[in-house]
């Protein structure tokens, strides 16, 4: 057994993301000192993995918020149910929580911690792959609108971050593969080493308990990390450098078919279609490279994640695009590759290559 990796993420409240196999035991260490009461949210369908946590936290005083499993659980009525119980708990600023599930919990349940008594201390225990290699670290948390998504949260950085890689054992194969997107995007935008271990390394390899899997997820929080410390609200970066909008390549596509198919895409899934559908785009708008849009359609097709997509007509698609974060008033703003590992904001692309992308990638569906 190898010893844990402690990656630290420099932000003003910095703090550390521990990455390694049977560290469970590092949770106490995480948690800010004197915390006597500990909300766990997790969603019902992990009740398994609750198990170790009363031993790890013996003393303290523990209650168990369970919410709805994925997607179903980031919304209003369920942020609010989970204040109510605090309420009634009478938790108090000197008590934290601690998320235990995939993004989906560690996105409402840091924004439960970031909105009650305006802020308290949140530890994230990730168990799916997307969840350790990107949702969460660096602070964002959210819920969804009849809008679309994360359309309203706020940033609330975590005390720690405590990944064990033991807990992705029971994650369904589909879920790890969906990881490998956001970990996938990591490459195109900044660490192409990323790129060439996917390329090398057999897909069925990726498993929990593979070297390979242990260094792309230390290697795609590392890119994380680095842009966060960087630009941890997301207002920009120096030098033309996006900032953090950089993470949100593929992103503004994906997050309108999640919306198209009502959450029933997984998010890494959408991420794949839509970095592919931006590297379409930064062909015709930018003259991205052909040899880097077709690596973008092999990296991502070779762990099995989609590369094409066309389930909904493009005038909608484009209609919920309208309402991504990066969008200024009524322009678009894109985040696209010059060429490999150098993103840059595209603003107001022209309907035209927005549309011809959108065929590229959906085979005449715009
Ligand atoms: N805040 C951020 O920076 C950020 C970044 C990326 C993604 N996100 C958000 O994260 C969410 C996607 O996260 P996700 O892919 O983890 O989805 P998820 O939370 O819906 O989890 C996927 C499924 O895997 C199951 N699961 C998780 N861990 C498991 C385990 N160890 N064993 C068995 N089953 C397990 C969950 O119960 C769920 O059914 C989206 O809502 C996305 O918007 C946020
Ligand atoms: O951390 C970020 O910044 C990202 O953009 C990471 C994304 O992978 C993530 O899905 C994020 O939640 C999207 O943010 P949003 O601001 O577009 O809602
Ligand atoms: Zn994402």
């Amino acid at each position: 057994m190898t010893a844990p990796t402690v990656l630290h993420v420099a932000t003003a409240s910095p703090y550390d993301v521990v990455v390694g196999h049977g560290v469970l035991d590092r949770l106490r260490g995480l948690l800010p000192a004197g915390v006597q009461r500990v909300a766990i949210i997790t969603p019902e369908s992990l009740e398994h993995l609750l198990e170790p946590f009363a031993d790890l936290l013996e003393g303290l005083d523990v209650i168990v918020l369970q919410v709805p499993d994925g997607e179903e659980a980031k919304n209003w009525e369920v942020a609010a149910a989970c204040w109510e119980s605090l309420g009634e708990e009478g938790f108090t600023r000197s008590d934290a929580v601690v998320t235990l599930g995939g993004g989906a919990t560690t996105d409402l349940g840091g924004f439960v911690a970031a909105t009650w008594l305006r802020g308290v201390a949140v530890v994230h225990v990730p168990t799916s792959l997307l969840a350790m290699v990107d949702a969460a670290v660096g602070g964002k948390t959210g819920i969804d609108t009849p809008a679309g998504k994360n359309l309203v949260g706020s940033f609330h950085e975590p005390a720690g971050v405590l990944c064990d890689l033991d807990l992705l054992a029971t994650l369904p194969r589909e879920e790890l593969v969906a990881g490998l997107g956001e970990v996938i995007k990591c490459g195109f935008i900044a660490d192409p080493e990323i790129l060439a271990i996917v390329e090398r390394t057999a897909p069925e390899a990726l498993t929990a308990e593979s070297a390979e899997l242990r260094e792309l997820v230390e290697r795609a929080i590392q890119v994380k990390a680095d842009v966060v410390a960087v630009d941890l609200k997301e207002t920009g970066g120096a030098d033309g450098h996006p900032g953090r909008e950089a993470l949100n390549y593929g992103h503004t596509l994906a997050h309108a078919i999640e919306k198209a198919t009502d959450y029933s895409i997984r998010h890494g899934e959408a991420v794949a279609i839509g970095c592919v559908y931006v590297a379409e785009l930064a062909a015709r708008a930018g003259g991205l490279a052909p040899e880097l849009v077709a690596r973008h359609h092999s990296a991502f097709g070779r762990v099995g994640l989609p590369t094409t997509w066309r389930g909904a007509d493009f005038d909608s698609l484009l209609a919920t695009m309208r309402v991504d974060k990066k969008s200024r008033g009524n322009q678009l703003r894109f985040v696209v590759l010059s060429d490999l590992a150098k993103p840059v904001v595209l603003a107001g692309p022209s309907e035209d290559d927005l549309r011809a992308a959108y065929t590229a990638i959906s085979g005449g569906a715009a």
